[in-house]
């Protein structure tokens, strides 16, 4: 797990007053980090362009050049001349030693985006946007110094965005880097150090990022163990039954002991799996209840209230956000929300924190999460995207390990069935939405067809070898 922080300037500032160092060695750092970087995966044979703006992301790109130059053919390129007090010095030391500087983009092998960074705002010039165009459809290799130039502070994008196959950030994670909306630009990401290890420059934050290592999958170490050590998971099956099939076999193939499917249909006429059990009322010994998955209108308010009275831990999920009846379990402890960003917009209209569009929503992600976990500081909240977003009170994890090729219909059923089955085997709240989301993330990642091909069942057959 990685420490992720709205914003590094007062952890730079940290630097000069309690570390007594400068921005001058700590822009040697940054510059020496992304020299470090390509040595250890370039051959000198390759050539690099590193195209600059004004500001201190541009300084670090000419600092770059400098270290770089006799080493490596390296040309500048000023997508514009260089204006920080920090970029007139390293322009200066630049010429001092000669680094070739050209006028026109130019084919390459490395090249380098150091036209802007933290300190970027509006959209880009007519030139810069062209320019940015060439620099995208390059067949370089394509590094983002601190950031993909484009992006903004909050994550959302400008029209014309510098498309990293890695992006080589300073001193430490940005949350802004993890938006749905950067997850096309960013590439892979990898932090720099700034002249201190990563562990001094960093400070106290409620925001985190998520490693694949973090899963923790369920433990059977119990050697005189029977069925019911492991839990009894039990699914509302509604209108469209298929869904909590789904979610009861991928909760099953994850370690529930028992999984039940609750409805009244008949249920010869279901084609329920053998492996799930079916019953019209909920099993005295459930241990955690899942519901909404393919709800429909299948149950009465009134029925819907009587599963939901029941004290046991629930994950809900997708037709339920819309009904007011969510309302009144909102304070409890034991419950887990996963919304997509259309139903969490309509939980956010439900509960009156907010009326948005869906749009909205996506550029403030982290704001409106934290409004509602602020609101309801019992809730775990899982909001999906392309970067899943798990809050409970003021604590906040992104997953950013999901794929496209989880879109598609049957995946967030999977989902539910993975992180109801942790709920039912006694995961905590939290640690079933955090683990679940990255087992789910992992069985995309671990899938070796077509990316378009993955189907829920391709997921619930992964889980076996997790
Ligand atoms: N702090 C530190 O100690 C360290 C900082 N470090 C580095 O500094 C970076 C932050 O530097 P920063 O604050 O100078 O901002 P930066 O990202 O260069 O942007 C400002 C420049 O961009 C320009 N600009 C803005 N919008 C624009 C637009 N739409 N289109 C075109 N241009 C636009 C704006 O131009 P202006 O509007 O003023 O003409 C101004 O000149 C940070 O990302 C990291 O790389 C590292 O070396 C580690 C140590
Ligand atoms: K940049």
């Amino acid at each position: 797990m990685q420490k992720l922080f709205e914003e590094v300037g007062s952890l730079d500032t940290k630097c000069y007053e309690e570390f007594f160092l400068s921005e001058d060695i700590l822009m040697e750092h940054a510059a020496n980090g992304m020299a470090s970087y390509i040595r250890a995966n370039f051959s000198n044979k390759q050539t690099t362009l590193i195209v600059t703006g004004s500001g201190n992301n541009g300084a670090d790109g000419i600092a770059l050049a400098r270290l770089l130059h006799g080493e490596y053919d390296v040309s500048l390129l000023y997508a514009k001349v260089p204006k920080s007090q920090m970029a007139l010095l390293q322009e200066k030391r630049a010429k001092a030693l000669h680094v070739k500087q050209i006028k026109e983009f130019q084919e390459c092998d490395i090249l380098v985006d150091a036209i802007v960074g933290t300190g970027f705002s509006g959209e880009f010039s007519a030139e810069i946007t062209n320019l940015l165009h060439a620099m995208n459809t390059s067949r370089a290799f394509k590094i983002a110094c601190d950031v993909p130039s484009g992006l903004t502070k909050s994550g959302t994008c400008a029209k014309a965005t510098f498309c990293a196959d890695v992006t080589l950030t300073m001193g430490a994670l940005k949350k802004a880097l993890f938006l749905d909306e950067a997850k096309d630009f960013l590439g892979k990401t990898e932090v720099l150090d700034l002249g201190v290890s990563r562990k001094l420059y960093e400070s106290q934050t409620n925001w985190y990022l998520l490693d694949m290592q973090d899963l923790k999958l369920p433990a059977r170490e119990r050697k005189n163990a029977h069925k019911g050590n492991f839990g009894h998971l039990s699914l509302l099956c509604g209108e469209k039954p298929g869904a909590s099939v789904m979610s009861g076999l991928a909760g099953l193939k994850f370690g529930a002991g028992l999984v039940t499917l609750v409805g009244y249909e008949n249920q010869q006429l279901l084609h329920i799996p053998h492996s799930l059990m079916y019953a019209h009322a909920l099993p005295d010994n459930t241990t955690a209840l899942a519901l909404g998955m393919g709800l429909g209108a299948e149950f009465s308010d009134e029925e819907l209230q009587d599963f939901l009275k029941n004290d046991i831990a629930m994950i809900i999920d997708a037709d339920v956000f819309s009904m007011k009846l969510i309302l009144k379990i909102l304070s409890r402890k034991n419950i887990i929300l996963t919304p997509h960003p259309k139903e969490f917009v309509s939980l956010l209209k439900i509960t009156e924190l907010a009326n948005i569009s869906v749009e909205e929503l996506q550029q403030k992600r982290f704001k409106y999460v934290e409004l509602f976990c602020k609101a309801y500081p019992h809730i775990t909240l899982l909001l999906k995207g392309a970067n899943v977003i798990i809050g409970l009170n003021n604590n906040f994890f992104i997953n950013p390990h999901g794929s496209a090729k989880l879109a598609k219909a049957g995946s967030g059923d999977v989902l539910s069935g993975l992180i109801g089955s942790l709920l039912a085997q006694g995961y905590t709240p939290l640690d079933a939405a955090i683990h679940g989301s990255l087992a789910h993330t992992k069985l995309a990642h671990n899938y070796n067809g077509s990316d378009f091909s993955l189907t829920p069942e391709d997921l619930i057959q992964g889980i076996g070898n997790l």
